[in-house]
């Protein structure tokens, strides 16, 4: 196994390499390109990659379902950092390709509701066809299997490409977010601004059980910072839900709610805690929350126990 090598959603020029590069640690990682996520994913799970930098939601089009699916499924994993990118297209051709010229074009389903309004304003009539990343489209042109892409404008060098429109972004604050993905080994410790992250399965099939399960959170004041579901796979209605939160597991009320969803759900995964990529702290706690305020209560519990219950 290599504890210094890292594969990535690739090819060359994607924004996930992008991304990758923004961690101090990418500088003296061997750094190793993987056409899918299930593959980037499979090389850690073999013990031939010590992490795997992968897409996982995006703020216009939501999950990267490849890579919630592979969470959820198979040998565990566990994320140990985030990363935020903002996402800005240019649209690469051959060199010498006009707009009027291109009748086909491609990138990752993920980029294309992100340019889907401007597709329909120039190239109303070019058809979109979907690539394993949008590097990979990049690519595609390259060979002349389409005639444009929608990419990082970083990859037009790369393939021999031009940009032809820059900055094509239909929502303006247009973020990816991309995680670094290890087997489950020891967290991070608490920053003051973190993330945990799970996949819960649903308590039996019965009214409320969904609101059981949020109210793990609720009631200790914890925020949540997104919730997917997704199906199992296990015949249609069954459900898993992918939920991140704010804070740290070491903190408290974060344990207390992991506990919470252990006693009453059939399968709880964690997935990590971790460092917030935005630096911003939890927001607004719920009185009686704190770690103090649990210390305290569980000591008053043993003085009860103990028939000291005055002291
Ligand atoms: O990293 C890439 O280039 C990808 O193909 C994944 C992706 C898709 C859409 C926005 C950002 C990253």
């Amino acid at each position: 196994m290599s504890a210094t090598r890292y594969t990535y959603l690739g090819p060359a020029g994607t924004f996930t390499e992008a991304a990758l590069h923004t961690l101090p640690e990418a500088a003296t990682r061997e750094l190793v390109p993987l056409s899918s996520v299930a593959l980037a994913l499979d090389a850690v799970r073999g013990g031939e990659a010590s992490g795997a930098f992968v897409p996982i939601e995006n703020s216009v089009e939501g999950a990267v379902t490849a890579t919630n699916d592979e969470l959820a499924s198979g040998a565990p994993l566990m994320i140990y950092r985030e990363v935020l990118l903002p996402i800005a297209f240019a649209l690469l051709v051959r060199p010498g390709t006009e707009l009027a010229g291109i009748k086909t074009v491609t990138s990752h389903p993920v980029a294309q509701p992100q340019v889907r309004r401007w597709l329909a304003a120039n190239l109303p009539d070019a058809v979109w066809e979907s690539a394993a990343s949008n590097a990979d489209g990049a690519r595609l042109v390259s060979e002349g299997r389409y005639d444009a892409a929608f990419a990082g404008e970083f990859a037009a060098p790369i393939y021999g490409l031009d940009p032809l429109v820059k900055d094509i972004a239909d929502a303006r604050s247009a973020t990816t977010r991309f995680v670094l993905v290890g087997r489950p080994g020891r967290i991070s410790s608490a920053t003051g601004a973190d993330k945990t992250s799970m996949v819960v399965w649903l308590p039996d099939d019965h009214p409320g059980a969904l609101l059981e399960l949020l109210q793990e959170f609720a009631v200790r004041g914890i925020n949540l910072m997104r919730i997917e579901s997704r199906p199992t796979g296990e015949g249609l209605g069954n459900y898993c839900f992918l939920i991140d939160c704010e804070g740290h597991l070491s903190e408290r009320r974060v344990g207390e709610a992991m506990m919470g969803l252990k006693r009453i759900c059939p399968q709880v995964r964690f997935l990590g805690s971790y460092p917030r990529a935005d630096r911003q702290p939890s927001t607004g706690r719920r009185p009686g929350t704190s770690d103090a305020d649990f210390t305290a209560a569980s000591d008053w519990l043993s003085r009860c126990l103990d028939g000291r219950a005055d002291a």
